[in-house]
């Protein structure tokens, strides 16, 4: 399959996880794209209307879509509601979602980020399948990327 990875990442943690994805469906004969966007300049803006995106990567020619983003003052980063916002209908695409963030819990910031970024896509039409958080500070971060990877390279028929 044709996969698009596109990723919202300000500091490279979201990117590397992108990276580790990309990796493991090339492994399972995926053709796989990743895409990365960042904040021009306010890099901290706290609304998405303050936000100026280096880069707006497409969503159309992939049979599957992932997107990732990262945890902002315990919400959506606004880069990444800025970016969705402008996305054309995304006619009932399977999608899948993964999020960065510092702290050790999803609790702090990270189930209220998913759930904003699964509402941003599903308005855009997008069937949400898969969702994963990665926990920066836990100990068992790297077991994380690993099982976020295995579970969303399963969803796809080499
Ligand atoms: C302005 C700002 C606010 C943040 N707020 C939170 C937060 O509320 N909760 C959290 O767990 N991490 C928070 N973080 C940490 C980022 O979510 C974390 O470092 C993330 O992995 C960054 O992704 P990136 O390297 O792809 O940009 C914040 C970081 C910044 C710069």
């Amino acid at each position: 399959m044709k996969i698009g990875i596109i990723v919202h990442s300000q500091t490279g943690h979201t990117l590397l996880v992108g990276e580790r994805l990309r990796e493991k469906l090339q492994s399972d004969g995926h053709e796989v794209r990743l895409m990365r966007m960042q904040n021009l300049e306010k890099e901290e803006a706290k609304n998405p209307t303050d936000v100026q995106l280096d880069s707006l990567p497409e969503t159309k020619g992939y049979d599957a879509l992932i997107f990732g983003a990262w945890v902002q003052g315990f919400t959506l980063c606004p880069g990444f509601i800025k970016y969705a916002e402008q996305l054309p209908d995304l006619g009932q695409a399977s999608v899948s979602c993964f999020l960065t963030q510092q702290f050790r819990y999803k609790w702090m910031g990270g189930n209220r980020a998913m759930s904003k970024m699964t509402t941003s896509l599903e308005t855009k039409g997008a069937v949400v399948k898969s969702t994963a958080i990665i926990n920066w500070s836990h100990k068992k971060r790297e077991q994380q990327i690993e099982e976020l990877a295995e579970r969303f390279t399963r969803q796809y028929k080499a």
